[in-house]
């Protein structure tokens, strides 16, 4: 891993919010390096910060928001200082583009699929009439969109909820993005459909040599298509590693706790798990773990320091004293014990 180029580096990310007169600290001095042709699934529960922290990279926090801390590195340049639009124009789909959950709310239902790839085709690539048409309809075939001469004069509204995402996609690949940052993208699909978005999307990264991030709440949907998992809890990264790492080896009770909700891994006579309590209110500062409170076998020093990274393997770090060596020996649930043994299986052949 590095060997492996960097292409966003954040340090120490705190991002603030103004609400109502007071002050929300949404993300807490994350850091986390992307490298170049990787793709990271970042994984969290509702109100986590997945969002917020990638909209960052973009420029695209909302008005009441601001980095108060840190710093966001993109391909060398330190983008988090940039406080005028031109600069994030430059960045903004052209460098860095977003796919949202809701194809809807990115297209114009007034105009037809295809010009929409087009323009951004024309202001991306400097490519003009013919030779732009010529190349939308190569995007569009690229996405999986069947007849695309015909489908090119068509509106949304006569395309399907796939098959719009599909739409989506192909203008986010026509401004020729280094890295796609997926949010949520088959979150409103239904499952079937959700496969072949990610299928395309691993397909697409392959030939447009894309470096991507899926933001998801599942854990299950990012298995099959992220390299590695950063598991993100009220406003933190607490467990980075390859996907086999934090799936098989989790180590921070988040991770757990995400890991046995899992239908799939649904231990017979153990109930399926669900995460009890709430997250804390970002409102207030968080003392120590900030899992702690929800964490049924939270340690006390849980409660008094937040944890460091402690290394699992050069790849793999998760911010728990568990991993302390002067901390007590902690259970894993039942559920995460089977993972275990069949993680000695595929770390060991
Ligand atoms: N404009 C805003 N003003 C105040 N708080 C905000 C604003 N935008 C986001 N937040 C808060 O920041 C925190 C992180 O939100 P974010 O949307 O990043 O979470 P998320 O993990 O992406 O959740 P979801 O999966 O629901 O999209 C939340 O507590 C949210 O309420």
């Amino acid at each position: 891993m590095e060997k492996e180029n960097i292409i966003l580096s954040v340090k120490d990310l705190v991002i603030k919010f103004k609400l109502r007169g007071d002050i929300l600290t949404a993300i807490r001095e994350a850091s986390l390096d992307l490298y170049e042709g990787e793709s990271l699934a970042i994984v969290g529960e509702s109100g986590s910060g997945k969002s917020v922290f990638t909209k960052s990279f973009m420029g695209l926090l909302d008005g009441n928001g601001w980095i108060d801390s840190g710093s966001i590195i993109f391909e060398g340049e330190e983008i988090s200082k940039y406080k005028r639009e031109e600069d994030w124009i430059k960045i903004r789909g052209k460098k860095i583009a977003m796919v949202f959950q809701d194809p809807m709310t990115s297209l114009n239902p007034l105009r037809s699929i295809g010009k929409q790839v087009q323009e951004a085709v024309e202001l991306h690539q400097g490519l003009k009439r013919d030779e732009a048409k010529k190349k939308t309809i190569e995007i569009l075939k690229d996405v999986g969109i069947t007849e695309p001469e015909r489908r090119y004069r068509q509106y949304p509204h006569e395309f399907s909820g796939g098959m719009r995402q599909r739409v989506v996609i192909a203008i986010a690949i026509a401004c020729t993005p280094k890295v796609l940052i997926c949010d949520e993208p088959t979150t409103a699909l239904d499952v079937t459909i959700q496969a072949q978005i990610l299928d395309l999307l691993k397909g697409l990264k392959e030939k447009y040599k894309l470096t991507t991030i899926y933001i998801t709440h599942d854990l299950g949907v990012v298995a099959n298509v992220a390299d590695r998992i950063a598991v993100m809890y009220a406003g933190d990264i607490v467990e980075i590693g390859k996907c086999e790492e934090v799936f098989y080896n989790g180590q921070h009770p988040y991770t757990w706790a995400l890991l046995s909700s899992l239908p799939q891994l649904g231990v017979k006579g153990e109930d399926l798990f669900t995460i009890k309590g709430t997250p804390p209110n970002l409102f207030y500062e968080i003392k120590g773990d900030a899992f702690a409170p929800r964490n049924p076998r939270a340690l006390k020093v849980d409660f008094i320091h937040k944890p460091p990274y402690f290394d699992v393997s050069p790849t793999h770090k998760a911010k728990t004293w568990i991993l302390d060596p002067r901390s007590p020996k902690v259970e894993p649930p039942e559920s995460i014990k089977i993972l275990r043994a069949q993680w000695e299986v595929v770390s060991h052949g």
